[in-house]
């Protein structure tokens, strides 16, 4: 067998504090993550909404040490998996291409190249399928391999999700179990999953398997546990005004809270390593709003990061989907190319063609600068009083 890469996909996180508006630009750029009907509005509405949430979002970054960890924790997870390969004899070189910043997916593939890599496994670190993560980096991916008879030339095949796989759910397991044990009544400790949210209009109208995905996958890893504790699903970090998976984190937590619940093991489901969700969002917010409604012991379970069963089954996983028949883009769910995933309100006023389009480009407008105020918390409706 020639040359074998993995490439390792992930989000990326800023490094530092001014990297902050960039990283969000890049994110809001993408049409998986914001699709207008109309593409030119794509770059200017980034534009403005990086610029109006960069003041929050570094603030958020300041409380967990002026930046992001996930850079240094998936280069440690690349690491950890090159060494397991070439321990069970594979010539193997692992990448990292992230979607928002450094170092980017276009910068991977051109170090694939350099190195004349004959055989690739795209591996993301998410356990499960979603358009908006896995999904917009099969697209990007597809784009270049598109435009690049090097790139076509190349055996790959790619991973879509993995959450199934025996060695995952067991580190899950172990992780919650370690946490429950700390507990002072085990039995009594509710495992409380919180998995990132995405808009209810993905699953429903874009046919996005993210949902389900989760679903299965709690309920493997309690089977796994195999203990008595009670556990509840949720789903956080919703961004802008629009309708996401429910339960969400901080209502659900809320609930427990009322139903006489005193302890809670937080699972952080969908990543394999910390980052600013699980620190700052769920181990500062989600702590706070769970001791005001009366929790008295707020564990949270780590995340996997380098955990060394983890690691081995990635390794294991690498080597079955190289023995595996190959899973080419085409296969993967998309989204349709026409399709709005975010906004998706119509609008439908106006007399004559011509001015239902301009109609329909004022409502636009409008529209943003509404979806842009509510994602700030400013402007001229908050000023007004009347949001
Ligand atoms: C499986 C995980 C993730 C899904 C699904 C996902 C969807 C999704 N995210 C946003 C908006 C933002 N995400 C942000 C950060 C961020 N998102 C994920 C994972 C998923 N996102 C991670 C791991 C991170 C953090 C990276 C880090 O720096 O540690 C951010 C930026 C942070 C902030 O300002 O809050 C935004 C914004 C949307 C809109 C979306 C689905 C449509
Ligand atoms: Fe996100």
């Amino acid at each position: 067998m020639g040359r074998i890469g993995v490439l390792l996909l992930n989000l990326g996180g800023p490094d530092k504090l001014e990297d902050v508006r960039p990283f969000l630009y890049n994110l809001f750029s993408d049409p998986e993550i914001i699709r207008l009907p109309f593409s030119w509005l794509q770059s200017p509405l980034a534009w403005m909404i990086s610029s109006l949430r960069a003041k929050k979002s570094k603030a958020n970054y300041q409380q967990i040490g002026g930046g992001s960890p996930l850079r240094r924790i998936t280069e440690e997870q690349a690491s950890a998996l090159e060494d397991k390969l070439r321990q069970q004899g594979h010539d193997a070189t692992v990448y990292i291409g992230m979607r928002y910043w450094h170092p980017f997916t276009e910068e991977a593939i051109a170090q694939i190249k350099r190195d004349r890599i004959e055989k690739l496994v795209v591996l993301p670190l998410y356990p499960q399928f979603s358009i908006s993560t896995s999904g917009s980096s099969f697209r990007l991916l597809e784009q270049l391999w598109d435009k690049d008879p090097a790139l076509q030339a190349i055996d790959y095949t790619l991973v879509p999700s993995w959450y199934e796989r025996s060695g995952y759910l067991r580190a899950m397991a172990d992780l919650i179990a370690d946490e429950i044990d700390r507990a002072p009544d085990p039995d009594g400790v509710h495992v409380f999953f919180s998995a990132h949210g995405v808009p209810v209009s993905y699953v429903e109208e874009a046919g996005d398997p993210y949902q389900r995905e989760i679903e299965d996958c709690t309920t493997l890893i309690m089977q796994t546990l195999n203990r008595p504790n009670e556990y509840t699903l949720a789903y956080q970090s919703r961004v802008g005004p629009v309708e996401w998976l429910k339960p969400y984190t901080e209502d659900a937590i809320e609930d427990l809270a009322a139903q006489g619940i005193k302890t809670l093991a937080v699972v952080p489901i969908s990543f394999v390593s910390e980052h600013i969700e699980t620190l700052q969002e769920i181990d500062m917010e989600y702590r706070e709003i769970a001791e005001e409604a009366g929790i008295e012991h707020f564990q949270r379970v780590a995340a996997l990061n380098t955990h060394p069963v983890f690691i081995e089954d990635l390794a294991n996983l690498v080597t079955d989907a190289i023995d595996s028949p190959a899973i080419q883009f085409s296969e993967v769910i998309r989204p349709e190319k026409n399709m709005k995933m975010y906004p998706q309100e119509n609008w439908e006023w106006g007399m004559t063609t011509s001015a239902e389009v301009w109609n329909g480009r004022l409502a636009m407008l409008g529209l943003i600068a509404l979806l842009v105020e509510i994602l700030v918390g400013r402007g001229p409706l908050h000023a007004l009083g009347i949001m």
